[in-house]
């Protein structure tokens, strides 16, 4: 990278919060109310198959995936690298905006930014945003460390989902946060009321710096060696099914796995829904979160399918392209996920009348 960009530093902008958060859902608003501002998003997935990219709702955004790992450990030197080769053409957007994954430590995706000074004189990290699901937040941190961590990390903490939980939880909710994170701006909101925009626009990291460095991450002076690590490599497993037609992507972050599934033949909506919901219900702890489009017989659109815990949406998305032949992309993470148990279930949802054309 060149030398003395300070001036023409792009902002950037990192989105963490656990699994099902709604981070995408804040990004869409956020982008929305930037409108004429340029965005490049770096989107990083667990799972192998791209979910949220097409979840982006602005059109001509420019997104770039990074999937089946994560930025802050497999991917890190993908990092370092996306950003030297985005700088070439940085006269094509006027922020970056990082959406972690659910079980990111952001203080590894935002280290970089601090205290590696080639990337510093190009990036300035203005905030970090923690996405709380009012609803989930508890349970998260009880069953998971990477909760804590994006929360001790973060210069704002949205509690999002607020139409979900009674008004009195909020302020009980909002005591928890700030015992872990004594220095963070403590904001709230949800998809049908909004964001506060304007304050979270309104921040500036310059006046906490220094401040806010959890263990395990430095302040921007004391580094004399490379921040960026190479990857340890993911343990993927594949196997393939011919007569159901998924395929399995499985690796392993923290204690957190994730499966994915593709099928090329539409599922039966109705079966579908009904039996999602009883494996939730039954899976309710490992299952953290599922994602992903589904090609449902006699639909000519995608169907959505979302779930956080045991909380199932199902909506339909945009049509399928005539061009291209619909499939199913499904993504599930959790613990221990039984990833036969999985594959059977969803391959007895298939449509069995189905006829390749
Ligand atoms: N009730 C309610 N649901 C919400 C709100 N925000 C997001 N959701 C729903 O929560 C689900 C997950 O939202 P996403 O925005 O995809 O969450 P995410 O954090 O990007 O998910 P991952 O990237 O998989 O970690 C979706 O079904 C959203 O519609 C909200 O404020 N209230």
């Amino acid at each position: 990278m060149d030398n003395n960009r300070y001036e023409t530093a792009k902002p950037v902008t990192i989105i963490s919060g656990f699994l099902g958060a709604g981070k995408t859902t804040f990004l869409n608003e956020y982008i929305t109310y930037r409108k004429g501002i340029r965005p490049f998003i770096i989107e990083n997935e667990l799972g192998e198959e791209g979910i949220d990219a097409g979840l982006i709702v602005a059109p001509g955004t420019d997104v770039f995936e990074l999937n089946n790992g994560c930025l802050c450990c497999s991917l890190n030197e993908d990092l370092f690298d996306l950003l030297d080769a985005l700088w070439k053409r940085n006269d094509e957007f006027d922020e970056l905006i990082i959406e972690t994954t659910g079980i990111a430590d952001p203080a590894t995706i935002a280290q970089p930014f601090l205290v590696y000074p080639e990337i510093e004189e190009c990036y300035k990290l203005e905030r970090t945003i923690c996405i709380v699901d009012a609803q989930q937040i508890d349970f998260q941190l009880e069953e998971t460390e990477e909760a804590r961590k994006q929360i001790t990390f973060a210069d704002i903490i949205l509690i999002n989902k607020c139409d979900t939980v009674r008004k009195g939880h909020l302020s009980g909710l909002e005591e928890l946060l700030r015992n872990i994170n004594p220095f963070a701006v403590i904001l709230s909101g949800d998809k049908e009321s909004g964001y506060p925009l304007e304050k979270i626009m309104a921040f500036n990291r310059d006046d906490f710096d220094g401040k806010i460095f959890p263990s395990g991450a430095t302040g921007k002076d004391g580094h004399d060696h490379p921040i960026l690590h190479p990857a340890p490599h993911a343990d993927v497993e594949n196997h393939s099914h011919p007569d159901t037609h998924p395929n399995h992507e499985e690796f392993h972050h923290h204690s957190i796995s994730s499966l994915s599934f593709v099928f090329d033949r539409p599922f039966n909506l109705d079966r579908f829904g009904h039996r999602l919901m009883m494996f939730l219900n039954i899976q309710a702890k490992n299952i953290y979160r599922v994602k992903g489009f589904i090609w449902a017989n006699d639909e000519p659109q995608k169907v959505i399918v979302q779930s956080v815990s045991n909380m199932l949406a199902i909506t339909m998305g945009e049509r399928w392209p005539p061009e291209e032949m619909p499939k199913s992309r499904l993504v599930f993470i959790g613990k221990d996920l039984a990833s036969r148990g999985l594959e059977k279930m969803l391959a007895q949802c298939l449509d069995k009348d189905f006829i390749y054309p």
